[in-house]
């Protein structure tokens, strides 16, 4: 079987449990898509993934009400010897990469990460990467009765919810004691939709001006669309905003539905983290800027103009 380790956040699903749902169907590789599901109280977790799997494994115990690298890795790599599963696919996440390392030492398996691609190609399953800064895109093999992999978020598809669910079975799960917890946690107070989530982005670039005016155009318009943010790493540079927002090669990968670009240039590095948005819509005064070449809707002009106008009429839709 081809197991997924599910993440979550907040109660819901995450889009990068969907992704990995596809890249496991791309991959080509034999048995049921099977999704783990690791946590407390998650029966509506388990239910979501349901939607999207053949089979849905449930480990629900108090202990696992916070995530712990080391009981998800002894948790998956039991249930991955238990299942004889032979691909285990873990969220490109901070935590997915904190503890896809230790499954694979427990089950001694090769540890193929951030893959953009995933094919089986006889007995070896082939992937692709990116590397020096995403300047190459390398392609990596690993041949073995089992092999670990880390999926970058935002790059497949998110895999639609079946007509009919998954089954879904209850796993007895043998963990070891904790040793590290969270003892304390400060949230940013952000009512909107995380940039990884957003089926709409706005993203500014430093043709917006400055730090004021990215707030009154980017986030001004986002919040009347229901948007996430994105900014360029020309904004984030000059620290109009935080890195979490960037996208790009050394930023975020995103693929919403619609990706929004406020006085950005498009530059590759820029165009590597959200070229494969599906409708990209750019706003320049430059008609030459290389957005424009990837935009399906394109506007030349100047965004001090041009948004104002357009936030006045999302207001009175
Ligand atoms: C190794 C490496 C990694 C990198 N990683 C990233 C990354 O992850 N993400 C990223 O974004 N970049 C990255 N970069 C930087 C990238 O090369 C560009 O410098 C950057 O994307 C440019 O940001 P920008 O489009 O905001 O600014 P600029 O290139 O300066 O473009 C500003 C645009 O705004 C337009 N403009 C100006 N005023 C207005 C106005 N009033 N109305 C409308 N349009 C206007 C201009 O015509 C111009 O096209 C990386 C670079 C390197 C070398």
């Amino acid at each position: 079987m081809i197991l997924i380790v599910a993440e979550y956040t907040n109660g819901k699903l995450s889009k990068s449990t969907a992704e990995m749902v596809t890249a496991a169907r791309e991959s080509g590789r034999e048995g049921p898509v099977t999704i783990l599901v690791l946590g407390s109280n998650v029966a509506s977790i388990a239910n979501e993934a349901a939607m999207l799997a053949d089979q849905v494994l449930v480990g629900d115990a108090p202990v696992l009400a916070q995530y712990n690298a080391e009981t998800w890795a002894a948790a998956t790599a039991q249930i991955a010897q238990e299942g004889e599963a032979h691909t285990v696919l873990i969220g490109g996440s901070r935590s997915g990469r904190e503890f896809s390392p230790r499954v694979a030492v427990k089950l001694d398996a090769p540890l193929l990460e951030d893959v953009i691609s995933l094919k089986s190609t006889g007995a070896a399953l082939q992937a692709q990467r990116y590397t020096y800064l995403a300047r190459v895109t390398e392609t990596v093999e690993a041949e073995a009765p089992v092999t670990v992999v880390t999926v970058k978020i935002g790059i497949f598809a998110p895999a639609a919810p079946a007509a009919q669910p998954g089954e879904q079975y209850d796993v007895e799960l043998e963990l070891p004691a904790v040793r590290v917890s969270v003892t304390g946690k400060s949230v940013e107070k952000s009512s909107r939709v995380a940039l990884a989530e957003a089926d709409v982005i706005v993203t500014g670039g430093r043709g917006v001006g400055s730090s004021e005016n990215f707030s009154k155009l980017v986030e001004g318009l986002a919040d009347q669309i229901g948007a996430g943010v994105g900014a360029t790493r020309a904004v984030v540079d000059a620290g109009w905003r935080p890195y979490s927002e960037q996208v790009g090669q050394t930023g975020k990968t995103v693929q919403p539905k619609a990706y929004i670009a406020l006085g950005v240039s498009g530059a590759v590095q820029h165009l590597s983290g959200m070229g494969k948005s599906k409708y990209i819509v750019a706003i320049n005064k430059d008609a030459d800027a290389p957005i424009f070449k990837v935009a399906d809707y394109g506007i030349v002009g100047d965004v001090n103009e041009i948004i104002p106008a357009l936030i006045e009429q999302a207001r009175n839709r």
